[in-house]
């Protein structure tokens, strides 16, 4: 339980990661070095401390469009074909060193055109870093699997081309598709076709929605757009009524209430749904603060939809802008909500459940790598959560 977990402990279990995005979780020192290859004009004091600490001060604004200003620079050093295969391949050893055993990493192909690249060489140095880092990772001890996820962004209009991007390089390491980008002014059934095309090539969709916006971003994502999964989903709250208000409105009271008596929440008909339909919830509690999608750690709604039994999984979003790791994420929820080994071993088997890869390799890690790894730390002072249905 919470008194004898370690973040040490924390730090050694697996963990499965579903939303990450590549150009969010660049190695500040690579930054630098490669920024100064190319002649690409950094801020910070030019110095690797000093870099990493403005992307998590300028991210930290309390808006999502500022949160995305930052990305500018990461995005210009991931150009060319080296650069691409470098940041990937990094990206997968810093997961495996986290104890990340699955993840599925995000990123705009659209984004990396500007030196003269193609949309498929794009996708290939991508996959070409992924594969070594997982050998590099084996070798080392830490086997991990990665698959890519391909975004379009919402403000553009390449969406189409990006989902065709993604059916094209299904099973060669592309696992599925997304939007990502500023929310409001830009819903998901703008990109419908998109969507559409995924759809009728039985292909898996995520979708940004109801992070700096709200139920109606949700609604369009699930039911106009058939997505999968909900990037962030956060805002599903909104839908929560605590009596006076919503989950969203007074988050810390929503979770005090939820641990003491779920059944006082009223869930609306899309919160509902979102529960009795079992979407999986991909949320990112310390970027939500820094987005102002909610308080603190503390009265992240993750808590209450935990209580709930909403199919919460845990991730970390952008690593460098968010200063954070997969074990920051656990740790904060153990120690600033209450959070113990149970929760983290059921959000982990959330997430694997709810992961675009193949059922029988879903089944695998859940049974061979996560289960046995979790009892193990078990102080065997209570029952595990019972699975979700
Ligand atoms: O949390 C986010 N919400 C919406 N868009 C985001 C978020 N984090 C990163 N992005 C954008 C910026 C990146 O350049 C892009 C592709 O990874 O996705
Ligand atoms: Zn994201």
């Amino acid at each position: 339980m919470t008194s004898s977990l370690t973040r040490e402990q924390v730090a050694g279990l697996p963990k499965v990661l579903l939303h990450d995005h590549l150009d969010g979780g660049v190695r500040s020192a690579t930054v630098l070095e490669l920024a100064a290859q190319i002649g690409h004009e950094l801020p910070g004091d030019g110095t690797v401390d000093g870099l990493a600490e403005w992307f998590r001060a300028s991210a930290d604004s309390g808006s999502l469009e500022r949160y995305l200003e930052t990305f500018v620079h990461t995005v210009a050093v991931m150009q060319t074909r080296d650069h691409l295969y470098r940041v990937a391949r990094e990206c997968v050893l810093d997961l495996a060193a986290d104890g990340v055993v699955y993840a599925e990493s995000r990123y705009a192909p659209e984004q990396h055109l500007q030196r003269g690249l193609t949309l498929d060489e794009v996708v290939e140095a991508v996959n070409a870093g992924f594969r070594d880092g997982e050998a590099q990772a084996a070798a080392e001890g830490r086997p991990i699997v990665v698959r890519a996820l391909l975004t379009a962004m919402r403000h553009a209009a390449q969406s189409t081309e990006i989902a065709e991007l993604a059916v094209r390089y299904r099973g060669q390491g592309v696992a599925g598709f997304d939007i990502a980008g500023a929310e409001a002014g830009f819903p998901p059934s703008r990109h419908l076709a998109a969507f559409e095309m995924m759809k009728r090539a039985n292909a898996h969709v995520t979708i940004h929605a109801g992070e700096a916006f709200g139920l109606p971003s949700i609604w369009e994502a699930l039911q106009l757009c058939g997505a999968d999964r909900l990037g962030h989903g956060v805002r599903i709250g909104d839908d929560i009524g605590l009596g006076d208000g919503t989950v969203t409105d007074d988050p810390a009271r929503a979770n005090q209430v939820a641990a003491d008596d779920p059944s006082a929440l009223r869930l609306g008909s899309l919160a509902a749904y979102v529960r009795d339909t079992r979407v999986p919830l991909e949320l990112c509690p310390h970027s939500n603060v820094q987005t102002g999608a909610a308080p603190s750690i503390a009265a992240h709604p993750i808590t209450a939809l935990a209580r709930l039994r909403y199919r919460v999984t845990l991730n970390t979003d952008n690593r460098l802008m968010s200063d954070t790791t997969m074990t920051k994420e656990m740790w904060a929820l153990v120690e600033e909500a209450g959070w113990d080994l149970d929760d983290l071993r059921w959000v982990t088997v959330n997430a694997m459940k709810s992961a675009f890869l193949p059922f029988d390799q879903r089944l695998a890690l859940i049974e061979d790598v996560i289960k046995p790894a979790y009892s193990c730390s078990s102080s065997g002072s209570s029952a595990p959560r019972s699975e979700s249905p």
